[in-house]
Formats: structure tokens, sequence, C-alpha cells
């Protein structure tokens, strides 16, 4: 149960400022066409401060970049509104080195909402606080500035240079405020939340099925590409999250892109080989678990053994309708009238070896016969069996 004192109050005024304000902008402030696409050019610009600087650079180290470029992405950050590098990249740490557990700072074991934006209301609990090294943060002058003057550089970048642009550019005051500012920060905050809720929730574990984390175009595309959460989470240090061209991710394409002018470099990325493995790892779990609904038979060393002799008295003595395959005793009373090769040639093989036959002595079966075979096992085969009483069939 949170008690009041456990209330973040700065955290739950911002993120529930934003939508009220947000909504009275739909209703009473006039979109213009130049201030639809500014708003749009914005939301990506500070969409990209998180994914491409907070997230990929940041916190993961997944790439080297230039000076300009982390002056950019710590500036298009700020104007996401969401928390300083240094604030964001521990919470991050944390939660990768903590995923799903307490000291997951965004665990979605506590839920959808919280892992959303609860989180962020509720006071840290210092005792459940994931202990994680941020020593190069404290010692990048670019992040110990943004985070020592974060509260001016947000406002200013999340409100006042949305609102000059539109203003001085085409004399849009209240439309660069409210759109640019106000609404697109809306979307930005949701979007970028959606890697700690939907991307915990929605999707295939291609890698790792132990924990939440999912991938999901969906998601990938609600993010500006860090849905695909599972290979992220399983590969950190990539500055990848979607390694297939086909699938949608525009953090990657614009760091790459950046590396075309010397903006980014040494991009890492994991051996294609480790990758594999841990997809294949996957993809045989699925298959056991697939195969364990299925019924194949007792198994060949669980069945009682006969000689040939006792084979021969069931068949002649009792009735029992046996035959023999590659020694093992099968049992086909329950068959005989269902094989699509009809009566004649099981009732032919009863108390004899019919090895070749069944191989293309008479005819060569399909894998379904085999599959079929494991059903109808009845007992092992002690010795040999003597050469008259093998079929030879042409
Ligand atoms: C318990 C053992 C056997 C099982 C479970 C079995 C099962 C089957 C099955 C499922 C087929 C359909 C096609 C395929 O899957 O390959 C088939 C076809 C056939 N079987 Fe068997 N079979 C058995 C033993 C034999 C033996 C011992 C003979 C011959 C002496 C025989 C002769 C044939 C022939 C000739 C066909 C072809 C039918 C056609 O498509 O015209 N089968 N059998």
């Amino acid at each position: 149960m949170v008690s009041l004192r456990d209330i973040d109050l700065m955290g739950t005024i911002v993120l529930t400022t934003i939508p009220l304000l947000a909504i009275y902008t739909v209703f009473c402030v006039p979109l213009t066409w130049k201030t639809a696409v500014w708003s749009i050019v914005y939301y990506f610009t500070t969409g990209f401060g998180i994914t491409a600087g907070y997230h990929r650079y940041w916190s993961h180290r997944s790439y080297d970049a230039a000076k300009p470029y982390q002056l950019f992405m710590a500036l298009a950050g700020a104007g996401a509104a969401e928390g300083s590098i240094k604030w964001w990249s521990r919470h991050h740490r944390a939660h990768h080195r903590w995923t799903d557990t307490d000291r997951d700072p965004y665990s979605a074991h506590k839920g959808f909402w919280h892992s959303h934006i609860l989180w962020m209301m509720i006071k840290e609990n210092p005792k459940k606080r994931g202990l994680v090294d941020i020593n190069d943060l404290n010692k990048d002058p670019i992040v110990m500035w943004q985070h020592k003057n974060f509260i001016p550089v947000m406002l200013f970048m999340a409100f006042v240079f949305p609102t000059l642009v539109a203003g001085i550019g085409w004399g849009d005051w209240m439309g660069g405020y409210f759109w640019a500012g106000i609404t697109r920060l809306l979307f930005v905050h949701h979007a970028t939340f959606c890697v700690n809720s939907l991307a915990h929730w929605l999707g295939e574990t291609s890698f790792d099925d132990r924990f939440t984390p999912r991938d999901h175009f969906i998601t990938a595309l609600i993010t500006m590409g860090e849905g695909y959460h599972n290979f992220h989470h399983e590969f950190p240090s990539d500055f990848r999250n979607a390694i297939f061209f086909w699938q949608y991710d525009p953090t990657k394409w614009l760091i790459w892109f950046c590396s075309l002018f010397g903006l980014t470099y040494n991009l890492h990325v994991f051996p294609e080989n480790e990758v594999q493995k841990g997809r294949l790892q996957m993809q045989e779990k699925k298959i056991a678990q697939l195969k364990a609904k299925l019924k194949w038979g007792p198994p060949l060393e669980t069945l009682p053994e006969y000689s040939f002799d006792e084979f021969r008295s069931l068949v002649k003595d009792q009735g029992k309708q046996l035959l023999i395959i590659e020694g093992t005793i099968y049992d086909v009373e329950n068959f005989i009238d269902h094989h699509p090769g009809g009566r004649m040639f099981l009732k032919a093989g009863l108390g004899r070896d019919m090895t070749n036959s069944f191989n293309g002595g008479v005819y060569d079966h399909h894998n379904a016969a085999r599959n079929l075979l494991s059903g109808l096992r009845f007992g092992r085969l002690q010795g040999q069996v003597p050469e008259t009483y093998k079929a030879k069939d042409e």
C-alpha cells in the first residue's frame, strides 16, 4: 500500500499536469500545418535524445561519439523532460542489472502501470536501490554539466526552444508552446515509457524466456526502434535493437548515419554466431515443449524382453498379432484393419521379422509410418531371428 509519504510530489505534478495541458491544447489551441510539422520534427529530435543519447550512448556505451554529437543529444534528451542523463542512466543500468526483481526500479512484475509511469510518482526506497557502477558518468563533463543545470536546461529545451522556433519562425507562439512544447512532450513521454511497460508485456521472447523483455514490431514502432527488447536485454552493448534490415529501428539508422560523418564511431555489434546461438536455443526449447505435448509411445528401454521362441508362442498359442521390425516387437491388433497398404500384408507378416518388407522390400515407408510404429511398441527381441522367419519379399 502506497502512503502519502511515499508519493514523489515533483514527479506526480509533472506527469499529471502535462496530460491536462495537452487536453486543453487539443480543444483550445489551433494547429497550423507548419507547427504540426515542427511538432513532429521536435518529437523525433527529443525522442532520439532519449533513445540514441540517454539510452544507447550513455546508459549502455554501445558506441563512441564526438563531442558535438554528445552535446546535441544532451540537449535533445533534456527536451524530453525525463530527468538528467545521470539520473536516467543510473535507473536504467539498475533495471538491466536487477531486471524483474525488487531492485529493478521499473520491474514489470509490479504491473504494467507501475513500470510505465507510477514508479516515477513513488519516492525511491534507498534500501531497495539496486547498486550500479556510474563512475564513467560522474567523470563525463557533458553529463555532469547537464545534471547540475538540469532544471533550466530542461525548461529551455522542452518549452522555450520549441516556442521560439514557431514564434520567430512563423509567428505561432501559442502553437509553438502548446503543440510543439506540451503536447509533443506528452507523446514523447508515453512513447519512451512504453519501453519499460509494453516492451515487457507484448511479443516474443526470442533469446531468453526467463525474464519479461519481449520483441514486437508495434513496440518498436511506438518507441523509435526500442521494441526488440528481448534482444536488447540479451545484448545491451549492441548499438542495434533490431538486427534485420526489414525491422523498424530508426535509432539504429540515425547512429549509423552519423557514423558516416565521424560523429559516431566504434559501433558495437555482438558476434552473429552468439546471436544465432541464443535464438536457436530458444527455438529448441519451444520445440521441446511442443514435443512434450505429443505421444511418442513407451521408451524402448522400458519394454519387456522376449526370446524369439516366446514371441512365436505369443502369436501361435495366444493369438497375439505381433510382428518384428528392427529388433522391436509391434502389436498390430488395433492397426491391421486401418493399414493404408491393406490388411493382407500385415496378416502375412504376423509372427515374422518384417524389417526388409517395411524398409523397401515391399514398400519403403514414409515418416508417418515410422512415427506410427512407436505407438504400437510391445516388446524387445532378445537374440536373433532365425533366417526362415525373415521376410525377403520383393
Ligand atoms: C506395423 C507396421 C506398419 C505400419 C505402422 C505401416 C504403416 C503404413 C502407412 C502409414 C502407410 C502409408 C504411407 C506411408 O506412410 O509410408 C503404409 C503404406 C504401405 N504399407 Fe505399411 N505399415 C506397416 C507395415 C507394413 C508391412 C510389413 C508391409 C509389407 C509387408 C507394408 C506394406 C505397405 C504398402 C505396400 C503400402 C503402400 C500403400 C499404397 O500407398 O498403395 N506395411 N503403411
